[in-house]
């Protein structure tokens, strides 16, 4: 199962090799982390990402090595920008000569970089962003500027403090005309000294949620007052600006502007499986270790896993953990697919990409960050320890739900993909992700056969079922919007309905894609047994949660909905026996996991009995400021009764 959740045995390895790595080096120790005021964490995180790179550098590791040694040390950084945003963002949309400029520059860490889109006042309305790029054809420069308050740069990670460079999105003006938002690579501070250059006002916007956490990155503000670029700063893949001040649109749709989000949200949701492992990873050994109620005879109380409201709770998590690894595989793959054809000038795939990318980035965010409160609780009051690793595990995932587009924003960028295609489906074939829509008709028509409970331990049912539902949601929206004389008024209106919709759609990709994953040929005895219960699990959950969706649309008859309930619970129980094994299969290190909670031995209570008394307010047995503060209190003479 380690190799099936790694994917392959030489990834397995790899990563392997790089968690001990960060394990065994005590500058990567983080249990002090959330008490380190907010100056001492920012430089230890510095300290971490230069020991980092040095241990890159001397042991000549390669870029995948280097891309799991940076995820083991676990603490965001401005590497994630340089490494995740920047760096693709130039190979992405900068010409070959842009890219044989600063691509080298940046992979040698000569330079820093950072991605500044979002303003104080524009975040998700990317081409409402109002910085400034205009073009001065005398001089043959650009001239960035924010002319207001709200166009400053705000909330880039790694521009408050540690980058040297940003990629600023900025709109476009030549002769006097506007053309939308274009990136634009600009100098922000001294390479010799690191101080800000003349016309740059930049610093970071402050704490955010969470003792430690995301602190550890310094998001930024940044003001430019008329800063000179040369004209080739500007990212010309997708339009050029020429010297005599012509701006050109190539054959590259102006989309790919947006290209380095795409790239992100694929990261994305690989990354959210990740998150939701470790959270479930933690519930799950510790409700094996914790036990309550149920003694019989004074032997042993109840082990809380054994708890079928336990289970209902967890086991579902388990299951999503792994729905969201083989769909970021697929993710994967199709991101991988579309930047080849990119490259070759095809740009036919590039809305099924953004529309899947937007739609599994907010659905699993949402999921995994509501999983791991999940998980919190399921610890009970242990749970919210921030030694159990939960508390910061959550403050950290959270702004997943709105970093590279919130969720709700995104869910639209699906719906009017769904829409499309249901609006041309006399005319054209939908395919890929779709592809099910070209048989609405059956699928408005047939209703679902199960009779029983067994029954539903059947892919081509569960997909069926799935896809019935989709298919139904989306007409029922394409009927809806055509009652508006305005479609972008119907939109509006039915945005609501429009996002259940679009969510309908991204379940049924995760289910789909698990059960095709499923049809590959996977090594090991019992693993593939192991891994179809979790997915009729993660189907049948979903189905029992979303029942109203599945009723109403009159596919299903609440008898059926009943039956696949029935089910989940006996496949909880085929889950329980394997519930370890399945968490112990991610192959987490205690260090990387980072909970007394979640230890791989389970000596939990004495490991957290010790850590209490390592807590700073420990020092000592009388507080600081007992003398100052409570004796007075303690002492003082009352002078009513009533007091
Ligand atoms: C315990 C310790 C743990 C430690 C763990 C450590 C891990 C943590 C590290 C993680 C690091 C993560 C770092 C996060 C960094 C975050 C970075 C950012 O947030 S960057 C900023 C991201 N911003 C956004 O995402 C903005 C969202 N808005 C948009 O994307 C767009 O504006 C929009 C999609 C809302 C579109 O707006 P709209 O006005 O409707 O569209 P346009 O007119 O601009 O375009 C319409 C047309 O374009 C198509 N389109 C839109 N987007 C794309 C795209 N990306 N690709 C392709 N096509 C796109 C759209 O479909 C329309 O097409 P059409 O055919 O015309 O219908
Ligand atoms: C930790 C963190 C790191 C970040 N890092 C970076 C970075 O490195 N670089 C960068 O450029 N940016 C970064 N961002 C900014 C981030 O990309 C934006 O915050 C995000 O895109 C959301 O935009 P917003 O803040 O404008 O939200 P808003 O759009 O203001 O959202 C507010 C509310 O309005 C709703 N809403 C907005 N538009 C619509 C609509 N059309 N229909 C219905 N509802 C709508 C939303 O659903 C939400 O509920 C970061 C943000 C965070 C929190």
């Amino acid at each position: 199962m380690k190799v099936a959740w790694a994917g392959s045995r030489e990834t397995l390895e790899l990563s392997d090799r790089m968690a001990k790595l960060v394990a065994n080096d005590p500058v990567f120790e983080k249990f002090t982390r959330p008490m380190l005021g907010r100056k001492e964490l920012f430089k230890n995180t510095l300290r971490k990402a230069a020991h980092g790179w040095k241990l890159i550098v001397d042991l000549r590791l390669t870029e995948e090595e280097a891309k799991w040694l940076r995820l083991y040390i676990d603490e965001p950084a401005y590497t994630d920008l340089h490494w995740g945003m920047f760096i693709p963002a130039i190979e992405g949309q900068g010409t070959e000569e842009q890219k044989k400029k600063w691509l080298p520059l940046a992979q040698k860490m000569k330079i820093i970089g950072c991605y500044a889109q979002t303003e104080l006042g524009h975040g998700s309305n990317v081409q409402g962003l109002e910085t400034t790029a205009t073009f001065d054809p005398q001089a043959d420069e650009f001239v960035i500027h924010s002319p207001t308050l709200t166009s400053s740069k705000w909330w880039p990670g790694g521009l408050g403090k540690a980058s040297t460079h940003a990629l600023v999105y900025a709109r476009l003006i030549v002769g006097g005309e506007f053309h939308g938002v274009h990136g634009f690579i600009v100098q922000l501070r001294s390479l010799e000294d690191h101080s800000p250059l003349p016309g740059i006002t930049v610093g970071d916007i402050g704490l955010k949620f969470g003792n430690g956490a995301y602190n550890t990155m310094d998001n930024g503000v940044l003001r430019f007052d008329h800063v000179r670029i040369p004209r080739n700063q500007m990212l010309m893949r997708v339009s050029q600006v020429t010297k005599e001040g012509k701006y050109m649109q190539s054959d590259v749709p102006r989309q790919l502007i947006y290209g380095t989000m795409v790239y992100v949200r694929q990261t994305i949701v690989v990354d959210a499986s990740k998150a939701l492992s470790r959270a479930v990873c933690i519930a799950t050994r510790y409700s094996a270790v914790r036990r309550q109620f149920g003694s019989r005879n004074g032997g042993p109380e109840t082990q809380v896993i054994d708890y079928k409201t336990q289970q209902s709770r967890l086991f579902p998590l388990l299951a999503s953990a792994y729905a969201f690894r083989f769909v970021g595989e697929w993710l994967k793959w199709l991101y991988m697919d579309v930047k080849q054809r990119l490259e070759a000038n095809d740009f036919s795939t590039l809305p099924e990409a953004h529309a899947c990318t937007a739609g599994l980035k907010s659905l699993t965010t949402t999921a995994t960050a509501d999983g791991i409160e999940e998980c919190r609780k399921l610890c009970g009051g242990h749970g919210y320890l921030v030694s159990s690793g939960l508390p910061e595990l959550f403050a950290v995932y959270i702004p997943a739900c709105t970093y590279e587009g919130d969720n709700v924003v995104l869910l639209l960028q699906v719906a009017r993909f769904i829409v499309k295609t249901v609006s041309e489906l006399g005319y054209k074939q939908p395919v890929g992700t779709t592809a099910y829509m070209g048989r609405v008709a059956t699928l408005m028509q047939n209703n679902c056969a199960v009779r029983t409970a067994e029954d539903w331990l059947n892919p081509g049912a569960i997909v069926e079922a799935f896809e019935a539902r989709a298919a139904r949601m989306a007409v029922a929206c394409g009927r809806q919007l055509a009652k508006f004389e305005n479609p972008e008024e119907g939109f509006a209106e039915l945005a609501s309905d429009l996002v259940e919709a679009s969510v309908a759609h991204c379940q049924l990709i995760v289910v789909s894609k698990f059960i095709e994953k499923l049809q590959q040929d996977i090594p090991g005895k019992g693993v593939k047994q192991s891994l179809e219960i979790l997915c009729y699990v993660y189907a049948l959950f979903l189905l029992h949660k979303h029942q109203g969706d599945f009723l109403a649309v009159g596919y299903l008859t609440p008898k059926q909905a009943l039956l696949a309930n029935d089910q989940l619970r006996t496949l909880y129980s085929k889950v329980r026996p394997n519930a370890i094994a399945l968490v112990d299969s991610f192959n987490y290190t205690d260090h990387y996991l980072g909970s007394i909670l979640g230890r791989y031995d389970g000596n939990v209570y004495p490991k957290l009995y010790e850590a209490a008394w390592e807590d700073p307010l420990n020092d000592s047995d009388v507080a600081d400021g007992f003398h100052q503060y409570v004796q007075p209190i303690l002492k003082q003479k009352l002078h009513s009764a009533k007091l």
